[in-house]
């Protein structure tokens, strides 16, 4: 039997009525939440995600700004932005758009949000207690893997399962998120010897590598779980996945598409955490 196509983007539109809801409830009480995006440079891919997160704060009734700044920004310039946003009230979530230009470290930029204010769940204090099971922002990409996971019905607890890439911002995390579900967990990288071997042996399988294609059915168990967070443009233009869909389709359970598989979920995932974000500081106020 063929795959049943997981629809991040059906999904991502059920959970944002429901966040919308809740932010309109919020509003009653006076609290808008607020996203500020900043965004340095003129790539492309970047400026079409955050126009993608921009859309997602309307949707759901977030107020979001966007600061642009130009490839030239310094590193001390983009300090003193965050510091600004850190003390604005109206600012509950901040997020700078990677990657960044080289001059710049990515590391001192992301260690100066506010981590009540990271919505990314990148700074290590909210790493930091997502590794040891603390409730925190989790970061988005993983948390809407999982979220994508569990709406399939499928137990995680108990499953072994294979997540191909190590990165800080997707592989790393979704192993964690995955472990803490349960499930027993295989990390695998470009320095994986025999791949196949590993992939073969997943109930869920997790791509997130960055290279085309690189997944086909000899890769996959019959009737696995496969979740595909590759965003990669082909020769033509168009975005595709690290899984070849046509050919994973026939023997996986589950299997996302690219588009509107993780990517949607991503977006989705970030809305909730500045709802989060919101709630808890007014509480502190
Ligand atoms: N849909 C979404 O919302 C999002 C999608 N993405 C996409 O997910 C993909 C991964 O992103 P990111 O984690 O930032 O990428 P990175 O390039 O930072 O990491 C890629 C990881 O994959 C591993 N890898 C690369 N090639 C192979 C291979 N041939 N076999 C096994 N492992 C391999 C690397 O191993 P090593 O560590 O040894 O180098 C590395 O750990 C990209 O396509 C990106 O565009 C990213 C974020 C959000
Ligand atoms: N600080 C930071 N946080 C991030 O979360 C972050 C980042 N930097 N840098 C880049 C990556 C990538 N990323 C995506 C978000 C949405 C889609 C997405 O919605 N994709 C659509 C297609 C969009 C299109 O057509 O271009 C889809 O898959 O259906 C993809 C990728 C977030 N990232
Ligand atoms: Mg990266």
């Amino acid at each position: 039997m063929p795959a049943t196509i997981l629809q991040g983007k059906e999904v991502a539109k059920s959970i944002r009525a429901e966040l919308a809801e809740e932010v309109a409830g919020l509003k009653q009480q006076g609290i808008t939440p607020g996203l500020t995006v900043i965004l340095v440079g003129e790539d492309p891919a970047s400026h079409s995600y955050v126009r993608g997160k921009s859309k997602g704060c309307e949707e759901v009734g977030i107020h979001s700004e966007v600061i642009l700044k130009d490839a030239a920004t310094t590193q001390e310039e983009l300090l003193e932005i965050i510091q600004q946003l850190n003390q604005n009230p109206n600012v509950n979530g901040i997020l700078v758009q990677l990657p960044l230009p080289s001059h710049i470290s990515e590391e001192a930029v992301l260690d100066a949000i506010d981590p009540s204010k990271d919505v990314d769940g990148f700074h290590p204090i909210n790493v930091g207690n997502m590794v040891i099971g603390k409730e925190t922002l989790l970061p988005c990409t993983p948390h809407g893997v999982i979220e994508l996971i569990k709406r399939t019905g499928t137990e995680i607890a108990g499953k072994h399962a294979v997540v191909i890439g190590r990165s800080n911002i997707v592989g790393k995390p979704v192993s964690l998120l995955l472990q803490r579900e349960n499930a027993t967990v295989t990390m695998c990288h470009s320095r994986t010897k025999d791949l196949p071997s590993f992939t073969k042996m997943a109930d869920i399988l997790v791509v997130a590598a960055g290279k085309a294609h690189m997944i086909g059915k000899e890769h996959v168990k019959p009737g696995a779980v496969v979740i595909d967070v590759g965003v990669n443009r082909n020769e033509a233009g168009k975005l595709v996945g690290d899984v070849k869909f046509d050919e994973v389709q026939e023997t996986a359970s589950y299997l996302t598409p690219v588009p509107g598989g993780v990517g949607p979920m991503t977006i989705t995932m970030l809305l909730k955490n500045t709802v989060e974000a919101a709630k808890q500081q007014a509480k502190r106020r």
